[in-house]
This record gives structure tokens, sequence and C-alpha cells, in this order.
């Protein structure tokens, strides 16, 4: 039942006809729902295109982030679209309860709307929904890839209050795309069309910590609930999930603190970014000396700290085989305006201005993890995508004139 559709918009200043086959998608116990592919092409001044459109003159960036549920996306998200100015919300006037938010440079969507299975067929097929076959690879790639190339998508819905699969939203090409969920690095296809990688890998004591308090502190569950759920899960997330993180040029691992022995509260945490060498318009941050080895302990005259104190490393390492340099924060902020003492010693960090990783920190103190690694290395990492960004975007720019040289 495909039908040839037609679609205008205002911001899009032309319109094109459809060019992609209907997909099907069914959760068992769904009417069917059809997706088309609108095909509209960004920035063109043509009035219309026949067939197939071609993509637009600016590139589409698309980043992608990895994570189990629970492990901070949404909070890294905000971070994220913080650092290039302006609030992401839901589409407008759309389905309220769309898992795409949208601001003026970042549209951020939720790989869970590929789910193929809907929560019933899951529970049906006794699959989870980090397994693949419960969800729907080749539509993901057909989708981003026309993002990239500045085609707009009618992208499926996943409804977590009701667990169904609800019709589609229009999704149009921005400037930066970033997937997020469970599967971004999962389909070599969808991986080789990410500009950029990260995963957030919370160690398993860590993520049971989160979890108790987000599930039983808000959300009432009980904690043996709790566990069960995370047990479950435990096998599809080391088969599918955890590996992505070989993938990823920049993983941000948080684990319990060494600086007190046994804990096991969760509460102080050692993070540590590791970023991939050798990453086209990503250059590692780095601790006083780029490759060397270093410790440093800044609690003293210009650091407030209290117990357990704060330690910093950083140095070389390999990670699955890569080469990559490791800045590692154990311990927490007392004061987060104090952190400008940290931040001067931190080079490659992509700022535009003296103390700019310090005003985003405190912008958003009250946002989870802003007086540790955790919060410190997405803001960094929020800011070496803005500086990826801009470079990708400026080469692009650049490579006509370069042309008109030769
Ligand atoms: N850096 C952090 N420090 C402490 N707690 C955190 C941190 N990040 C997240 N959390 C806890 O984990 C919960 C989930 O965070 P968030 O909503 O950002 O994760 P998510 O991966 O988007 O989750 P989901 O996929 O389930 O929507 C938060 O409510 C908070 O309790
Ligand atoms: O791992 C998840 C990613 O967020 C969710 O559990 C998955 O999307 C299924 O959602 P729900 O539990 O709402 O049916």
């Amino acid at each position: 039942m495909a039908v040839s559709t037609v679609y205008t918009t205002q911001s899009l200043n032309s319109t094109c006809s459809i060019s992609t086959p209907a997909k099907t998608h069914l959760g068992s116990h769904q009417k069917q729902v059809v997706f088309y592919r609108r095909t509209i092409k960004r920035g063109s001044s043509s009035g219309s295109c026949a067939v197939k459109c071609s993509a637009g003159d600016s590139q589409t960036v698309v980043i992608g982030l990895a994570a189990d549920s629970g492990c901070g996306k949404s909070t890294f998200m905000r971070r994220l679209t913080s650092v290039f100015g302006g609030a992401a919300e839901p589409p407008k006037g759309g389905n309220p309860d769309s898992n795409t938010l949208i601001s003026d440079m970042t549209t951020v969507i939720c790989l869970d709307d590929y789910h193929s299975l809907d929560r019933t067929g899951r529970k049906e097929k006794g699959v989870t929904a980090l397994d693949p076959r419960a969800n729907d690879f080749d539509l993901m790639y057909d989708q981003v890839k026309a993002l990239k190339s500045g085609v707009a998508v009618d992208k499926p819905i996943y409804n977590h209050v009701t667990g169904l699969l609800d019709p589609p939203e229009l999704i149009k090409p921005p400037k930066i795309l970033v997937i997020e969920g469970l599967h971004p690095m999962f389909d070599e296809r969808v991986r080789d069309l990410l500009d950029f990688s990260i995963y957030l890998d919370i160690s398993n004591e860590v993520k049971f910590a989160w979890k108790i308090q987000r599930d039983m502190a808000e959300r009432g569950h009980s904690l043996e609930s709790i566990k069960a759920s995370i047990e479950a899960r435990k096998p599809d997330f080391d088969a599918y999930i955890d590996p992505q993180k070989k993938y990823a040029d920049a993983v941000i691992e948080v684990l319990p603190t060494q600086l007190i022995p046994g804990d096991n509260e969760g509460k102080v945490l050692r993070v540590r970014l590791i970023m991939k060498e050798g990453v086209k318009h990503f250059s590692p941050v780095y601790l006083f000396d780029e490759g060397s080895t270093i410790s440093w302990i800044p609690c003293g005259r210009k650091l407030t700290c209290s117990y357990p104190g704060i330690k910093f490393h950083y140095g070389p390492d390999t990670y699955f085989g890569n080469e990559v340099s490791i800045l590692e924060m154990d311990g927490q902020f007392d004061r987060l305006d104090e952190l400008i003492y940290v931040e001067s010693h931190l080079s490659n960090i992509s700022t535009k201005f003296y103390g700019e990783v310090t005003q985003q920190m405190l912008k958003h103190a009250d946002f989870p993890g802003s007086n540790n690694g955790t919060g410190l290395f997405q803001t960094i990492v929020g800011l070496k995508i803005r500086d990826l960004y801009e470079q990708i975007t400026s080469s692009k720019t650049a490579a006509p004139l370069e042309a008109t040289k030769a």
C-alpha cells in the first residue's frame, strides 16, 4: 500500500516527491504502520525535484552516543545542547511522547524509535530491547544516511508510555544529528556514518546505585525489581551493547572511587575519559604535558577538597588495541567555581574563552554529576564536538576555494 506523496515545508525551500519505497513495521499488537521517507532537499532554491533529491549544500554532522538505559545519556545530551546554545525541545505540535529533542543546531533522536517489536511483541518472542532482533537496523541505516545527506525522513516513534510503536514523525536534516541509545555503533553501516562516537561505560556497581536512586526514590520500584531488571538485561547487555565501546572515539568510564577503600555507595566516582588517538578533527585533551604520564592532586591552596579529596591522572595507554590518551578524575569538587583552577591546567579543551568549561559546569550545577568527573568530561566532550563540527563545516566550505585555486 505504498502511496507517493508530495510534501512542502516553509523552512525547507523545495518540494520533492517520494523516492523510497514504504517500509512496514509491526508491533504484534498494533495496526500496520507504513513509513515513507520524505525526500525534502535542504537549502535548495529550486521549486521541486521530480524523483530523487540530491544532498543539500551543507552536511549534517552525525554523532553517536551509546549507553545502557539509565546511564546518563539524557544528562549528557542536555550538556551538549547547551554548548551549542539554546534549549532542546520535542518537535512542536507533535506526539507528546516523542523521544526527539530539537534545538537550533542539534536534533537528538533516540534509537529506541527503531525497535521493530513493541513491548508485547518482545514479551511474546522472549527477547529484550537490547537484542538486535528487536530492532530494525536497515531502517536506522536508511534514515541516518538520508538525514546525513540532507534528506528529511519519517522516523517511527517508540512510545515508552504505552510500549507501542506510534505513527512516525518528520525529522528534517539538522546541522548536527545525535543518535543516542543502545545501538548506535552496532551495525557497521550505521557506524560508518558517524563523524564521532561516544560510549558511556557505567560500571555495574555505579549503574546499580544510579538505578536505585532513580527507580526506587523517584519511580517507586522495589529493590528486588531493580535487581531483577538489571540481571535480566545483563546477558544481552554483555553481548550487544558493551562490545560497542571498542569502536568509540571517546569513552567516559565511570567506576567506584579508589580513594575510599571498599566503597560501594557509588557516590564518589572515579571517571576516566578515554580518547582515541588519530581521529580526524579530534585532538585529545591533556593535562600539563601532552604524552607524559602525570598524577596530580590539586587539593590545597587553590582547590578546596574535603574527604576523600581529588586525584587526577593523565597518560597514554592502549584500549582494545587502539592508542589512546586517558584523563582520569577520582573524587568530587566541593566548590564548583574553583574548577577554573583545574581547567587552567588542561589543554586542548576546545574552549572559545578562558573559563568556558567552568562556566558551563556552573550553569548546570543542578545536573547529576556536576561535582565530579562525569559532568566535567561530558562538558569537555561537548566542547570537542562543537570543535569537530566547526572543523568539518569549515573544511567543507574551504574546499571549493581550494578547487578554484587549482
Ligand atoms: N553523572 C551522574 N551522576 C550521578 N547520577 C547520575 C549521573 N548521570 C545520571 N545519573 C542518574 O541516572 C539517572 C538517569 O540519567 P539519565 O536520564 O541522564 O539517563 P538515560 O541514559 O538518558 O536514561 P534512560 O535511557 O533510562 O532515559 C538520573 O536520574 C540520575 O539519577
Ligand atoms: O533499554 C531501553 C532503552 O531506553 C528500554 O528498556 C527499551 O527501549 C524498552 O523500553 P520500555 O521498557 O519502555 O518498553
